[in-house]
């Protein structure tokens, strides 16, 4: 199929303005065109393009329809063209319009265009002067005689005409448009058994022949469907000074000639075939302009030649650019939207957990409460009457509509959550294939836009988009940011919290040992020393003026709230309003002012690592856990020979009551004296000896914000002159600190309690009546709280009830932490054996079994 065909009656009209009349449009436009005459020879190439003077051709209709339509526009448009004729003769380039100037090289510009070095240009638009340059240039053609046509041309005649374009309206739109007119009567493909030429002629012949057979193969190269086929242009002078006709920006017609004779039939059929594979390119085309102007195509022009198939297809390799970049653009937006929310969701997964936590050690601190009002009560009672009386375990806490919230909104977020894992997955994948597609189409670029101008359009309008797209990532991540830094600050809180559940079980496993007048090991004395130091001093283990040591070269964790502030807020903590208060303060990014050292701290390394990772899940809270770990002091300020202990501890164990009673060293035993407790609480009370505890269930917890709290009590008792101010550890190795201990909720909230402060002794005598445990040994006895077992037995007549520890149950992921002590558990008999296990576990060295009581009483402690 072809656009159009004509017979021997077709007028140089017809074929005119079916073929080449329509470019002239596009041509003052900054369109290029080409037309080009193809066949046999002998077939009417020369009299279509050139014509007689009675029947002008292509040449001079189109140069006089040209000069018309500038004529027509030069109101507004300013144009000046210029005029070029050359030969390629035996691959030689001659110029038609000054034979005299030799041959002629061709050359690539900078815009890579080729042109002819040293043409000569003739700028015109008078219709009768191009008709005689052309009748002048056309005799200079080299025409000899063949057998197949007396007027034979043995050369290919270029006409070549440059229109250059600009609006006289300056100061509106400085544009110039410049395009290239290429008309070409090409020599005739000739079989030498039929022009039977020989010498001279049939050198022309071949080399002819040698320059249409490069003609033949871009051509074919060109119409590849693939279009990825290498396009050998270099091959002939021809084919380089056609290169952008044929395949670059250019609109192409080729009129292919054939004779209407059965005896040239082989080269008809030849002549068609090549013509329908050309008629197979896609070239490229669009206006040319110079400078730059954002306005890429007159849209009135546009319109004009939309059904021109070059352009066409440089419409679409721009619209496929930029799909392939919106896309992309869309995808990134949804991403960015998909992190946001899944930001927002762990963020409320955050907040729910503070809220179930907060009411977790809510129901601790009132079941605390409520079993140091039985234990209270039951020490004014007879015991009978305790036993009968009084239920084991505190009434059960009904969770709040906040709380029981809490719980729904968690499972629904994490099925939120999943679901966007999901989406995110198959965005990701689109985003990978759209970004692969528009490479795709970037590589293409070259190959398919051969003008230099067009090819910097597109490619500046990749990067455009490249970095549009680059930003949106860059937005994405800023925002990202942010919410990782909103969601640290929960993941900060989550660890207040889980400091003050530390804070909270020191304070009651002292309150736990003071009641029953245990004695601690040395080291576990030195390690609650520095904390209380730690509190008494108002700075932290790892301040930078702390003389403590350990902290040095540490930086402070800036964002978050001092230990001491912690355990002062536990201290102080009478209600829950308060911690309320403090969940719903964000703490500080910022660094606190450096006087304020009550509010500066230096990060465990566990701290630190939290505060450098990513992983924004807050720590489970577990006994012994990490948060127990940010309490110690540093290895050497808690060394203790725990196999010495050990041994020691063992045969204090294995002794009976009595036999502790006559140790050498201070005795374990307290006094059988079932109102004890009672005694100690009234004034005038016995002193206890040293190396005994003090026996004072009451003593004061400090206010660190009342310096008269934390006066020494070695200074503050002689005056009170009551009991319980024996100064303990007269045996001692070293000074013993002051320790201060809350033994009620009241105490815990209240700076002034007239009961007096304890001393644990810190002699070695004492220290040997312990032995850590291995928390194995015993399967009731769990310090992680898996399974939650009894520590404690059911206390005996005269004893004192032991505190029933029940650390917060968390009903989410964090992690549970149980240690329970159910006097009514059957897991430790009445007076049962301590069982010791085969290993000493340093790591957990506030696991420890102890003797008090008289005769067999024995008491597991905790
Ligand atoms: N349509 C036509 N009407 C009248 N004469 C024609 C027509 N076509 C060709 N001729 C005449 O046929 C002869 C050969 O034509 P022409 O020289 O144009 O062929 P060509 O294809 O250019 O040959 P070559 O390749 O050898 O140069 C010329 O004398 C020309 O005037």
């Amino acid at each position: 199929m072809f656009d159009v065909a004509f017979d021997y009656s077709a007028t140089q009209d017809e074929v005119y303005r079916a073929t080449t009349k329509g470019l002239i449009e596009g041509l003052i436009s900054g369109y290029n065109a080409t037309v080009f005459a193809y066949g046999p020879t002998g077939c009417g190439k020369t009299y279509t393009m050139l014509g007689t003077d009675r029947e002008p051709g292509i040449y001079v209709r189109t140069l006089n329809d040209l000069f018309h339509a500038i004529e027509e526009t030069s109101d507004d448009m300013q144009y000046s063209v210029s005029m070029s004729y050359l030969e390629i003769y035996n691959e030689m380039i001659r110029d038609l319009l000054n034979p005299s100037s030799g041959f002629l090289d061709l050359r690539e510009d900078s815009k890579g265009e080729i042109q002819v070095a040293g043409i000569t240009e003739v700028s015109t638009i008078n219709a009768r002067e191009i008709m005689e340059l052309l009748v002048k240039g056309n005799k200079q053609r080299t025409q000899e005689p063949t057998a197949a046509n007396q007027t034979s041309s043995r050369s290919h005649a270029v006409l070549q005409v440059a229109v250059r374009q600009q609006s006289r309206c300056r100061d509106v739109l400085q544009e110039v448009r410049f395009a290239r007119l290429f008309m070409i009567d090409l020599a005739g493909s000739e079989r030498a058994s039929q022009t039977q030429n020989r010498g001279q002629r049939l050198k022309e012949g071949a080399h002819i022949n040698r320059s249409l057979l490069a003609l033949g193969n871009c051509i074919n190269a060109l119409s590849e469907k693939n279009g990825n086929k290498y396009v050998n242009y270099r091959d002939s002078k021809l084919t380089r000074l056609l290169k952008d006709s044929l395949g670059g920006n250019s609109r192409t017609v080729m009129i292919a000639h054939i004779s209407p004779a059965s005896s040239a039939f082989e080269e008809s059929r030849n002549t068609l075939t090549y013509a329908d594979r050309a008629k197979s390119i896609r070239t490229r085309c669009s206006a040319l302009r110079s400078p730059l102007t954002p306005r890429l195509t007159p849209s009135a022009e546009v319109q004009a030649h939309s059904s021109l198939q070059g352009r066409a297809e440089m419409d679409q390799l721009r619209e496929q650019l930029i799909d392939a970049f919106r896309q992309q653009m869309e995808v990134r937006r949804s991403l960015m939207e998909l992190e946001n929310s899944n930001m927002e969701i762990q963020i409320d997964t955050s907040k729910h957990l503070l809220t179930i936590t907060d009411w977790e050690q809510e129901r601790s601190r009132r079941a605390r409460k409520w079993r140091a009002e039985r234990r209270k009560e039951s020490l004014s009672k007879e015991e009978s009457e305790k036993d009968s009386d009084s239920p084991d375990s505190p009434p059960d806490i009904p969770e709040s509509q906040e709380v029981a919230m809490a719980r729904e909104n968690l499972v629904a977020l994490m099925a939120e959550q999943k679901k966007i894992r999901k989406q995110k997955v198959a965005l990701e994948r689109r985003f990978r294939e759209q970004r692969e597609r528009a490479r795709r189409l970037e590589e293409l670029l070259p190959r398919r836009v051969s003008s230099e101008e067009q090819r910097e359009v597109l490619g500046l309008l990749c990067k455009v988009h490249e970095l549009e797209i680059e930003n949106a990532e860059m937005q994405s991540h800023a925002l990202l940011k942010d919410n990782v830094i909103r969601h640290k600050n929960f993941v900060v809180q989550r660890f207040e919290q889980h400091r003050h559940l530390c804070d909270e079980i020191i304070q009651q496993q002292r309150q736990f040992i003071n009641d029953h007048r245990l004695l601690v090991p040395p080291h576990l004395q030195e390690l609650y020393d520095l904390y209380t130091r730690e509190l008494d001093s108002g700075l932290g283990y790892d301040t930078p003026s702390a003389p403590s040591g350990g902290g040095a070269g540490r930086e402070p964790l800036q964002d978050v709230d001092s230990d001491q502030e912690s355990v002062r807020m536990l201290a102080l903590d009478t209600g829950r309003g308060r911690a309320k208060a403090r969940r719903h303060t964000l703490p500080p990014i910022l660094p606190e002012p450096e006087g304020d050292s009550n509010r500066v701290f230096k990060s465990s390394s566990h701290t630190r690592q939290m505060k450098h990772s990513v992983v924004m899940t807050p720590p489970p809270i577990h006994i012994n856990g990490p948060g127990h770990q940010e309490l110690r002091p540093q290895p050497q300020e808690s060394m203790l020979s725990y196999s010495h202990l050990s041994g020691s501890v063992s045969s204090q164990l294995d002794s009976s009551p009595e036999s502790s009673e006559n140790g050498a060293d201070a005795p374990l035993s307290r006094r059988a004296d079932p109102q004890r407790g009672e005694e100690h609480r009234s004034e005038g009370g016995p002193r206890p000896r040293p190396g005994h505890l003090d026996p004072c269930p009451c003593p004061r917890q400090p206010d660190p914000r009342n310096p008269k709290s934390r006066e020494p009590l070695s200074e503050a008792r002689p005056a009170e002159g009551g009991p319980g101010t024996s100064r303990h550890g007269a045996g001692g190795e070293r000074a013993s600190p002051e320790l201060r201990h809350a033994t009620s909720d009241d105490n815990l909230s209240s700076s002034t309690g007239d009961g007096p402060a304890l001393r644990l002794s810190q002699s070695k005598a004492a220290a040997q009546r312990f032995r850590p445990l291995d928390s194995t040994s015993d399967p009731h006895l769990h310090i992680n709280g898996q399974p939650p077992a009894p520590l404690l037995r059911p206390q005996p007549r005269g004893v004192p009830p032991l505190t029933k520890i029940r650390l917060p149950q968390h009903g989410h992921p964090t992690g549970p932490t149980a240690v329970t002590s159910d006097p009514s558990s059957p897991g430790l008999p009445l007076g049962g054996t301590h069982r010791r296990g085969p290993h000493l576990r340093p790591p957990q060295p506030l696991l420890y079994v102890t003797t008090s009581g008289t005769g067999a009483q024995r008491t597991r402690k905790h």
